[in-house]
């Protein structure tokens, strides 16, 4: 049974082992100890009971409870931009006409800002290829709405996600060739990993007026709020949870970051408590159909499962005694739930 869980001190050498297969590009999870350890220490910081910072890390793995191994990650970064700049590019349109020579054309623009200031991020969400399976993934990704739902007071009103931005199969981001190289004079993977360990560059780097895109060749030009092919699926997955695309690119790869109201996503608005009724293996016929995610209400010790349920009445839902264990509750315990996929409804 998979189980979403905050990240605890003794999870060290699995996620340094995860964090040798993420691959450059994947910046905030690198073959590295510091990092890694770094990472934990922050996320250690954020779920103590008594902390409520405005800047915290709420890190999660992914658990095969039979095995106890860990087999994923993810984040919710409470607040980006307050303690260094958060840095967009903003899709902006200028109308340039003129009646007496009949003349109208639309530009858009690209305006540096940091707009998302203060708000809370999805981030470091990455799953070890053996186990992008059975709607893992889906798992992963979606307990973390779970955790908003049941958390709001530790979140910003909004909560923005960026995705990685367009590249060829020759792995080049036409964005960036058009673009950033021009101004950093790097490949985009070594802008990329430099800007992540010290924002200064983009600061000093980057171009500060205003770009008008039509200047921009055509292949960069149509890279502009454009995901990556394999980073598709996850756009998918997180639109239909209720985030959109709202103009806010990445500088760098053009790559379009998703924003909602926290408040608006589709597990804070659909999910919902019931009691939990821990069903025998033996005696009780186990459901089918079918899946929900079934998180607790704890904080320090969150847990989010995926299964099907018996659905008893309006607030009593059977659980199979496995998905009980792996979230540790007992018969009767409040536990918050909501169909696995978007669009269906109790
Ligand atoms: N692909 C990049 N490294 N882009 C630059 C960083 C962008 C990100 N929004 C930040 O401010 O940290």
């Amino acid at each position: 049974m998979m189980v979403v869980r905050p990240i605890q001190a003794d999870d060290y050498t699995a996620l340094r082992e995860l964090a040798r297969k993420t691959g450059p590009g994947f910046t905030s999870l690198q073959d590295n100890d510091e990092q890694v350890a770094g990472k934990i220490e922050a996320a250690l910081e954020a779920f103590k009971p008594s902390s409520l910072p405005d800047e915290a890390l709420y890190l999660f793995v992914m658990e095969e409870t039979d095995t106890g191994d860990v087999v994923g990650i993810c984040g919710i970064e409470a607040a980006v931009g307050l303690s260094e700049p958060w840095y967009n590019y903003r899709v902006g349109t200028l109308v340039h006409a003129s009646r007496e020579l009949n003349v109208y054309n639309q530009i858009h623009t690209l305006t540096i800002s940091n707009d998302h200031t203060g708000y809370s991020e999805l981030c470091t969400l990455f799953l070890s290829p053996e186990a992008r399976h059975s709607k893992n993934g889906a798992l992963l990704s979606k307990s973390r709405f779970m955790f908003l739902a049941e958390f709001p007071q530790r979140f910003n009103e909004y909560l923005i996600a960026e995705m990685r931005g367009y590249s060829d199969d020759k792995g080049v981001s036409p964005f960036w060739e058009g673009l950033g190289r021009h101004f950093f004079s790097l490949d985009f993977a070594e802008a990329d990993t430099l800007s992540s360990m010290d924002k200064v560059f983009i600061a000093e780097l980057m171009p500060k007026n205003t770009i008008y895109t039509n200047l921009l060749p055509k292949d960069a030009q149509e890279a502009i709020g454009k995901t990556h092919e394999a980073t598709t699926p996850a756009r998918k997955l997180l639109e239909a949870e209720g985030m959109r695309y709202t103009g806010y690119i990445d500088m760098f790869d053009g790559g379009p970051t998703l924003v909602s109201r926290t408040n608006d996503l589709r597990a804070v608005q659909d999910s919902r408590y019931v009691k939990a009724h821990v069903m025998n293996d033996k005696t009780e016929h186990q459901p089918e159909g079918e899946f929900y995610l079934v998180s607790t209400t704890d904080f320090a010790s969150f847990r989010c499962c995926m299964t099907a349920v018996d659905i008893v009445g309006n607030h009593v839902v059977g659980l199979p005694q496995a998905v009980a264990d792996a979230l540790q509750i007992t018969e009767g315990t409040t536990v918050r739930i909501v169909p696995m996929a978007s669009g269906r409804r109790f």
